[in-house]
């Protein structure tokens, strides 16, 4: 029986369901408007009742992770993997440890990291997990008695044919050594489990500047379709974390003027630009410094504002790279004012519903993190590609590899954006790539049966 849907009934659905999981609802609602009539119009995906099964995932494990601290304390936290779909290939997808990680926020991570895999174009299934656990202001050693007690529960449910974690917020290379020694002593494997490892163990180079530079790259290639290039652009930046520093780095090098950086307090401003010898300060001292950007100020960098966003400095280019809804539709307004003309996401779902809309209805090129942050990931299944074959391959190879990955998912996304054009020809980035990234993971569940 064909399970003919609209946008309503299966949202309804959905939200009855899980009404309280609001970042997940709305990431589902992104894609529910440009897939379902491609879904409508296919006999195969309907039969399969395609929709309605991609949005819910295939498992979720809960687990406690009770664990005693360096001061001899009992802590406990709430933690998750969700293994939301693997027709693609082992679920993949990063660990965030961050006091705000819920079930819902994991749903919605999980569900993008599957449309973004199957944008790399590599054989990635979609998960994503994490804990509740906040490691700031803790010493070394509480961070690795958290992440051994951590793993001692996730190691019985991944592995490297199954399930391949990696980093996320607050997840670094620190961290994903400890998870990975734990995996390690506990199944007596060396097993390409976890990606974002250290060069001397089954690590690969460029993972850590993957998916700041695949933005770059990415943004590259979006200039590149409008005739023009990031030479004399100026980009605002938020976030100082992994992404937003290679975002950085690479942009500078590409002849951009990067005038923000940001963290959850404030926002730094340098009105000239940063510099490449300031941005590679703050990589290096960002995981151990409390505030890097007050340090950077300090250093005589730019000018801090508390409690302040970076939305309405004047640009050419925004580049949300911090976390999820941290660009609302007033910011947005204060964008289109102060002529910026593209806006490229980092982070994962950085711009509410309402500041997609006003991007997308001034007619600005939008791009969703699922397509322009797809380089960590896309690297990720480079690392995973190098271990099983107990190879280590040289950073030029990998950047140049990044780069032809991105080029690649503009390409895919430019084609779909093309082809579901209205009159007014707006290339809808957005659309572009919910359906082509819908279109294989459909097509793989099609071939895999009910
Ligand atoms: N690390 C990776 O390879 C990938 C990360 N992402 C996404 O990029 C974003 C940043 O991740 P990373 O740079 O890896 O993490 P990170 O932990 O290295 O940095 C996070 C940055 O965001 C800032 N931040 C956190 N909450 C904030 C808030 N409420 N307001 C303003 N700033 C806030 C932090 O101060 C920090 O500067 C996340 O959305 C993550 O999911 C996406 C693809 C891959
Ligand atoms: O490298 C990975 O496996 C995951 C990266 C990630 O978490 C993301 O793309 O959001």
């Amino acid at each position: 029986m064909p399970n003919e849907s609209n946008f309503d009934e299966i949202y309804d659905f959905l939200s009855t369901k899980f009404e309280s999981e609001k970042e997940y609802l709305q990431a589902v609602r992104e894609v529910l408007e440009d897939i379902v009539p491609i879904y409508n119009a296919n006999e195969a995906y309907k039969q399969a009742d395609i929709v309605r099964r991609l949005c819910l995932p295939e498992r979720v494990i809960y687990f406690t992770v009770s664990w005693v601290n360096s001061e001899g304390t009992v802590e406990v936290n709430q933690a998750w993997r969700v293994q939301h779909n693997g027709v693609m290939g082992p679920y993949k997808g990063g660990l965030r440890f961050h006091p705000t990680v819920n079930l819902s926020v994991l749903k919605f991570l999980a569900f993008e990291q599957c449309f973004k895999n199957a944008l790399t174009g590599l054989p990635m299934g979609g998960g994503k997990g994490g804990s509740d656990f906040n490691p700031k202001g803790r010493s070394d050693r509480d961070i690795m008695l958290f992440c051994q007690a951590f793993m001692r529960e996730l190691q019985r449910h991944i592995g490297a044919n199954t399930d391949i974690p990696a980093g996320d917020i607050n997840v670094g290379a620190r961290e994903i050594g400890y998870l990975y020694g734990e995996y390690r002593r506990l199944n007596n494997k060396f097993e390409g489990v976890l990606t974002g490892k250290g060069l001397e163990f089954g690590g690969s180079y460029v993972r850590t500047e993957a998916t700041g530079f695949g933005l770059i790259y990415f943004t590259e290639a979006v200039c590149d379709a409008n005739d023009t290039t990031l030479e004399g652009k100026r980009v605002v930046v938020s976030g100082a974390g992994n992404v937003a520093l290679h975002a950085a780095k690479k942009a500078i090098q590409k002849g951009a003027t990067v005038v923000t950086l940001s963290n959850s307090r404030g926002f730094l401003f340098c009105d000239e630009g940063f510099s490449e010898s300031d941005i590679a300060w703050a990589i290096d001292a960002h995981t151990t410094s409390s505030n890097v950007l007050t340090d950077l100020e300090s250093k005589g960098s730019g000018v801090w504002f508390s409690d302040k966003t970076p939305w309405h400095v004047k640009c050419d280019i925004a580049l949300p790279c911090a976390t999820q809804n941290e660009l609302h539709e007033k910011d947005a307004k204060a964008l289109l004012e102060n002529g910026c003309s593209m806006v490229l996401e980092g982070a994962n779902m950085p711009c509410s519903n309402n500041a997609q809309e006003v991007f997308i209805d001034s007619g600005i090129t939008y791009v969703p993190g699922k397509a322009s942050n797809a380089g960590g990931v896309a690297l990720s299944g480079l690392e995973m590609s190098q271990n099983a074959q107990f190879s280590q391959h040289e950073a030029d190879v990998l950047d140049n590899e990044l780069q032809s990955i991105m080029k690649s998912i503009h390409a895919r996304c430019l084609e779909e954006a093309k082809r579901s054009a209205g009159k007014d020809n707006y290339i809808n980035y957005m659309k572009g790539a919910n359906i082509a990234a819908f279109r294989r993971i459909a097509d793989a569940m099609v071939a895999q049966g009910v």
